[in-house]
């Protein structure tokens, strides 16, 4: 395997923190890196370029067809326009892609390896060539629980997520933030005085947000800031939306069951929320077990399931610690927390898990992956 690797999104925010990744974990020492960019071909490349220092056109199939393997993270148009022309012009290099256009393929891989390596090796046997990351939710939530899945003891899952602004995109980030600072503006003299009417506070608050201009809502379509979004990603029009969609057809795919794969797939399903935290995706799950395990073992299971996972004591000392978005952010730790038993009964597991949505949830499985294929 050649060691040309094409860098496409490489300045996003995926690709940045993908970036960072690989400069930390010595990659580029092992790769000849072609940088592409979609606005600015002839400009120059980032510092790790070696031979090439200008930046090709993402969009010259014959520059791309010059790569061994490309990592793209430059979004799902991208793929969807790029992918099928460099495939029909012959080119059979390796395919990374953050983007979710090509994942539920029969010929793409959804790439965990922590939790799905026996997945990817029987592909990369059989001569795959498309890696595409999982949705992030998805990815993080495995890396936590995977390992009940795997022990075949989860009888379904539901899941309530908590999803980041950062989950939508940099513009996502800012518009929050924003947001933020436009509500304390409405208040900043009340909240100055400690005798002022906190009611007062919030009727101007609410009133703020009821009339923020359009400008200030154009990402997230309402407020965010102070509030919650119900709905991630489209409306597929059966009550679903595509995010919640992903969670039961994503995971059953990633771990090698379910349609296509001859075993029965594990019902997930649960509701995707938008919230107002910066970056890191939550989510409190709740498990209908296939029998009563003793909860100390499922603790054990989990902890023992990969080396970033971490329990978290169910106590609220240990939750308000490591358990928040704010602990976990730009870490590579997976925390499971807030593990018991249910009242419905001994088979009904509840957890509340959080990941970095930028590190698990998207460059880390794909800069591994690019690692297993130059380690072939
Ligand atoms: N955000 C997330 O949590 C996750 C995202 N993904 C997927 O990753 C892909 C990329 O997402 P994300 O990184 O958030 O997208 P970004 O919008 O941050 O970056 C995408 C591209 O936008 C271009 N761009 C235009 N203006 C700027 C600017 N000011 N700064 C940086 N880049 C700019 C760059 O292309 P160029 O250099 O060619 O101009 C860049 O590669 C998407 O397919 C998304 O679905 C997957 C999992 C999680
Ligand atoms: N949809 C996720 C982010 C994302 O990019 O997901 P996907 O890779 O499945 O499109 C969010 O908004 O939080």
């Amino acid at each position: 395997m050649g060691n040309v690797v094409g860098l496409v999104g490489w300045r996003g925010m995926v690709g940045s923190v993908l970036m960072d990744r690989m400069q930390a974990e010595g990659d580029f020492k092992l790769i000849e890196p072609v940088f592409f960019s979609t606005s600015n071909a002839g400009g120059t490349a980032p510092a790790q370029a070696k031979n090439e220092k200008t930046l090709k056109d993402a969009r010259d199939i014959e520059a791309l067809k010059q790569c061994d393997i490309i990592l793209t993270c430059q979004g799902g148009d991208y793929t969807n326009e790029i992918f099928p022309k460099l495939r029909g012009a012959g080119w059979q290099g390796h395919w990374i892609d953050a983007a979710s256009a090509l994942r539920m393929k029969s010929d793409a891989v959804i790439v965990l390896d922590p939790v799905n390596m026996p997945v990817i090796q029987s592909a990369l046997a059989k001569g795959g060539k498309n890696w595409v990351g999982g949705n992030c939710t998805v990815s993080c939530m495995l890396m936590g629980v995977g390992a009940l899945f795997k022990a075949g003891l989860v009888e379904w899952m539901n899941t309530q997520t908590y999803q980041a602004a950062s989950g939508g995109g940099a513009q996502h980030m800012r518009e929050l933030l924003t947001q933020f600072g436009a509500l304390h503006a409405e208040v900043r003299d009340l909240l100055a005085d400690p005798k002022s009417a906190i009611l007062e506070i919030d009727r101007m608050v609410i009133s703020k947000q009821r009339s923020l201009s359009e400008k200030e809502t154009v990402h997230f379509g309402v407020p965010l800031g102070g509030s919650l979004i119900p709905w991630i990603d489209k409306d597929l029009g059966d009550g679903y939306s595509r995010e919640e969609w992903k969670g039961m057809a994503e995971t059953n795919k990633i771990l090698g069951q379910g349609e296509g794969f001859g075993s029965p797939a594990v019902p997930v399903d649960g509701f995707c929320v938008r919230v107002g935290a910066m970056r890191c995706h939550s989510q409190a799950l709740t498990f209908k077990l296939k029998k009563d395990v003793p909860l100390a073992d499922v603790e054990a299971m989990i902890a023992a399931d990969n080396e970033w996972v971490k329990v978290v004591p169910n106590t609220r000392e240990a939750t308000l610690k490591d358990l928040t978005p704010v602990a976990v952010t730009g870490t590579l730790q997976i925390p499971v927390g807030r593990i018991r038993k249910m009242n419905m009964g001994p088979q009904y597991l509840g957890a509340f898990t959080i990941g970095d949505q930028l590190l698990w949830g998207a460059a880390e499985p794909l800069r591994r992956m690019l690692r297993i294929l130059l380690e072939q």
